[in-house]
């Protein structure tokens, strides 16, 4: 048995794979709080991630029926760019900044010009900084914070921690290190210099994690945990990664071809490349994937973040808010929602608002508002998707993942807008089957057992599930998706 953890935005997820019989035997998650504040703070408290991961791993296996002495291997994956600045015991010295925290946007903007532009920084670390990686966080509390900058002793990321928890061991790899915004991701390694720029009084040597290959494990259950979990003594850490990174491996996205879009708290666009990257736009992450190639990506910061806030301001749930989105003809009869609540990362926006426009007295209805904050932030995710250009021009399919996915109308609205054929895979937490996969090959690589093996076996796609585009559709968003182009510029400008 394998375990795989997914400590996402919202809640830490569980699940329990059988390898042997290529079968998934239980889900579980546990919700953790997310403390906003003014100036786009979103912070999370670590010890509330470790909370949520004993109690869903200790539901997962009793949903499973199985016993914790079975567990062979765990891996972890993590919300990406979260800062874990630990102290000499190991105990946080700030809260966690997470990656939708659009505070530090002025540290961003100042790090990007003094690495000399956007040019600068594709030349040093083969990506441009955006507000929401860990570098601009970094600098933050140095300036706002400065004693507990001073007592930083390792600088971690969400699923670095959990391992660090799990193993004692402060390591990373190169998919979640990818967006620290101190990392060369072509070179996979440290980028010195950039991290001499940020924290100048901090020795790397000290408090950056040591680096490992994707395959390599961080080390074995430590007695404490594995007494907590009811865990054996030889239980395998493998080294984990990036949520986004785990679940390209969960959703079987290890080879070129295939395209896996998130709708979770965030929107992601991602595809697998088997070399470093070089894109135009500044918006795309050329990211490192947790397989040892690299996994071009955009984020946009507003998906579930934005229909949540619209369905609980409606006091809907989540069945009863589906029915209003179908309920609304497509383009919601001239409403357009730019769904920036929370500043924005693609477009490149991290001090914008949200908009609603084309409001008038006869389509101001539940159905329309609802229908027309999905649409933005699918609109979005197209943006995005235009942005990978060449790097996704094969693929044939989409895999959706992500809690959003769950919803038969945002899969075929996906498939409409985007024009191409979407399926998901029988879990929507493709990031926790995809760490349990790594656990796997990370303990039976020395067999023979390879990655891509593995996720024949336990990438299962959920039939039930497919939605082909209809031709009748992708025409009549086209119209919506350029007026939805047309607000953007028309509010933003050239972005
Ligand atoms: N059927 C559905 N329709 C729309 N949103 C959904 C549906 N099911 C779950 N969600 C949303 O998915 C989100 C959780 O997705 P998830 O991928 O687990 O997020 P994260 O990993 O960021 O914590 C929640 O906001 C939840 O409301
Ligand atoms: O910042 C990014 C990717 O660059 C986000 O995708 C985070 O990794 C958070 O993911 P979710 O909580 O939405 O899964």
């Amino acid at each position: 048995m394998y375990i795989g953890v997914d400590c996402g935005t919202q809640s830490t997820k569980v699940v329990v794979v059988d390898v042997e019989r290529g079968m998934i035997l239980a889900e579980a998650s546990r919700a953790h709080r997310l403390d906003e504040g003014e100036n786009g703070r979103r912070e999370q408290a670590p010890a509330e991630w470790l909370a949520a991961l004993k109690g869903a791993f200790l539901a997962a296996l009793d949903k499973a029926s199985v016993s914790a002495s079975q567990v062979r291997g765990i891996g972890v994956s993590g919300q990406q760019h979260g800062m874990v600045a630990l102290d000499g015991d190991g105990a946080p010295v700030y809260p966690a900044k997470l990656w939708c925290d659009t505070e530090t946007s002025a540290q961003n903007a100042d790090l990007v010009a003094r690495l000399g532009g956007e040019a600068g920084c594709l030349e040093k670390l083969g990506l441009v900084l955006q507000t929401g990686y860990t570098a601009s966080k970094v600098a933050w509390l140095r300036e706002q914070h400065p004693n507990a900058y001073h007592r930083i002793e390792s600088l971690l990321l969400p699923h670095d921690y959990l391992n660090f928890w799990l193993t004692g061991e402060r390591v990373t790899e190169a998919g979640d290190a990818s967006g620290t915004g101190y990392f060369d991701t072509r070179k996979r390694c440290w980028q010195l210099q950039v991290f001499e720029e940020i924290a100048p009084e901090l020795d790397p040597a000290r408090v950056l994690p040591r680096l490992l290959e994707a395959h390599e494990p961080v080390g074995l259950v430590r007695p404490a945990v594995a007494r907590e979990l009811g865990l054996g003594d030889h239980v395998v850490v493998s080294s984990g990664g990036g949520d986004n990174m785990l679940g390209a491996i969960g959703t079987g996205n290890i080879t070129p071809g295939l395209i896996t879009l998130s709708l979770g708290t965030s929107g992601t666009v991602c595809a697998y490349s088997a070399t470093p990257v070089e894109c135009d736009s500044a918006m795309v992450a050329n990211f490192c994937s947790s397989t040892g190639g690299w996994l071009p990506l955009i984020c946009t910061m507003n998906v579930t973040s934005a229909t949540t806030r619209v369905r609980e301001l409606f006091g809907l749930d989540l069945a009863a808010f589906g029915e209003k989105v179908a309920s609304a003809p497509i383009g919601a009869e001239g409403v357009t929602v730019l769904p920036f609540f929370n500043g924005e990362r693609v477009p490149m926006l991290p001090d914008a608002s949200a908009d609603f426009l084309g409001l008038t007295s006869l389509n101001t209805t539940q159905a329309n508002l609802c229908r027309a904050v999905v649409e933005g932030a699918t609109f979005g995710l197209r943006y995005g998707l235009e942005l990978l250009g060449d790097l996704t021009a094969g693929a044939s399919q989409i895999r959706l993942i992500g809690g959003g996915a769950n919803s038969p109308v945002w899969r075929q609205m996906v498939a409409d807008i985007t024009g191409t054929q979407v399926i998901c895979p029988e879990i929507t937490d493709a990031a926790a089957l995809g760490a349990a996969i790594q656990a796997a090959w990370c303990d039976q690589r020395a067999d023979g057992v390879t990655l891509e093996a593995l996720c024949e076996r336990l990438v299962h796609l959920d039939a039930q599930s497919l939605a082909d585009p209809h031709p009748d559709r992708v025409a009549a968003y086209q119209p919506v998706y350029a007026r939805y182009c047309a607000a953007l510029e028309q509010r933003h400008g050239g972005v």
